[in-house]
């Protein structure tokens, strides 16, 4: 990828995209770690004398829609830069692409930072309309792509941008990349993948890819459902991906024939409802009662899961252990996390989305090497080695 170190912004114009994709209520930003990871590479570009134009989608609105408007984002950046923060947005016709925009944009004195609003208020975004990119393009005369988050996007204000003006990665971007690749190129070993969460889908790819690289994998979350009820086991009225069973099979088997570690529950807090303060049992996790599901690995499994990833030199992290939204069912995500962050001088990593909510609801998450910003992105970039967003900025 280029990156920064061949851009000179003195007295340029730079459009940035970022991933300020982030969790609002009531019009309040809940958690503003993607607004901080942006700053390095603002900062530099600041410093360098260079104006801002940033730009990023937030939901999935289609069209114009004031719910997804990027106008809360704009205070909490000026927060976390210490400066003014110029939002251009808010309303129909100023939309990203829009000539009103680009006229505020050039009546905007120059070292300002700009925030325009959401790209997906635009039609040809998602899918990556050339005569959009070329219409961003007009906002400024380099493009900065630091939206790590988004880079599995092939959008127009990701990667179609990128054909239209010179274009750079910002720093988060190289440094999401740098470390997720360390786990696919230069693996450590003893070398672990944690998965949890609730799909095996979301996480096949993954799987399939690591699986002959790691020392073994420990599934938890719903997930393991998936591979219990596949060996014969009976779930109960816990999350299971029925249309996955042979596939889960097939990767045991795979694990098997090459020697990985493939650790599952053996035991579970079971619950009838997924809520605080209903009566929970412990059960076997391959004999959970009719009408009973499991919602956290048991005291047993999260011994042996901590044991297992004990003297590790690698880790890579993503899905929680249960649903640990919900205190009662959070000590086994808390158990193997703290296992994780423990491990002295090993190289740990959390992928980005829940088990980073995760990691950060319960304390732990300045303890790891690298916290990615990207939940679908880190997942993608393990499972592919590229993403389309890594592609756009090469050649
Ligand atoms: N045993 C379980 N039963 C039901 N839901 C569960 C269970 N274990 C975990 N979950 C739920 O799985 C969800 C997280 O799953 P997901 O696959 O989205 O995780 P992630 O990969 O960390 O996040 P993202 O996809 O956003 O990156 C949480 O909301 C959690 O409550
Ligand atoms: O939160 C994310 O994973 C990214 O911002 C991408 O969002 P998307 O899945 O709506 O494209």
């Amino acid at each position: 990828m280029r990156t920064l170190r061949e851009l000179n912004a003195s007295g340029k114009r730079v459009l940035v995209r970022v991933d300020f994709n982030v969790p609002l209520k009531d019009g309040v930003v809940k958690d503003e770690t993607r607004i901080a990871a942006a700053v390095p590479t603002l900062r530099q570009l600041l410093e360098q004398g260079a104006t801002l134009v940033l730009f990023s989608h937030l939901g999935r609105p289609k069209g114009f829609d004031p719910a997804s408007s990027l106008a809360p984002v704009a205070p909490v950046l000026e927060k976390h830069l210490g400066r003014p923060v110029v939002f251009v947005g808010g309303s129909p016709e100023l939309t990203p692409a829009s000539d009103a925009t680009l006229a505020r944009v050039e009546a905007t004195p120059q070292g300002s930072v700009i925030l325009l609003d959401n790209v997906r208020f635009e039609a040809g975004e998602e899918k990556n309309d050339p005569a959009l990119a070329q219409r961003y393009a007009r906002l400024g005369e380099a493009f900065v792509l630091d939206a790590f988050g988004s880079a599995h996007r092939a959008h127009a204000s990701v990667t179609g941008v990128a054909g239209f003006l010179p274009s750079y990665a910002g720093l988060l971007m190289e440094k999401e990349v740098e470390s997720l690749s360390k786990l696919l190129h230069n693996p450590e070993k003893p070398y672990w993948v944690v998965l949890g969460g609730a799909k095996v889908s979301d996480k096949i790819g993954v799987i399939e890819n690591l699986l002959s690289k790691v020392t073994g994998m420990v599934i938890g979350g719903a997930m393991a459902f998936t591979f219990i009820k596949a060996q014969g086991g009976q779930v109960g009225k816990s999350l299971v991906e029925d249309d996955r069973l042979e596939l889960a099979r097939d990767l045991m088997r795979r694990a098997e024939s090459l020697g990985v570690r493939l650790l599952l529950p053996v035991d579970v807090v079971a619950a009838q409802k997924v809520e605080a303060g209903v009566p929970t049992r412990i059960m076997p996790a391959e004999a959970i009662e009719e009408g009973w599901m499991g919602l956290d690995i048991g005291p047993e499994s999260a011994k042996r899961f901590a044991g297992a990833l004990q003297g590790a030199r690698m880790v890579f992290w993503n899905g929680p252990m249960g649903v640990f939204e919900v205190d009662d069912f959070a000590k086994g995500t808390l158990a193997v996390g703290e296992a994780i962050a423990r491990l002295e001088g090993a190289f740990t990593v959390i992928g980005g989305g829940d088990s980073v909510a995760a990691a950060n609801k319960l304390g732990m998450a300045d303890r790891f090497s690298h916290v990615s910003t990207g939940g679908g992105a880190s997942l993608e970039l393990l499972e592919l080695g590229t993403l389309p967003g890594i592609e756009a900025l090469k050649g």
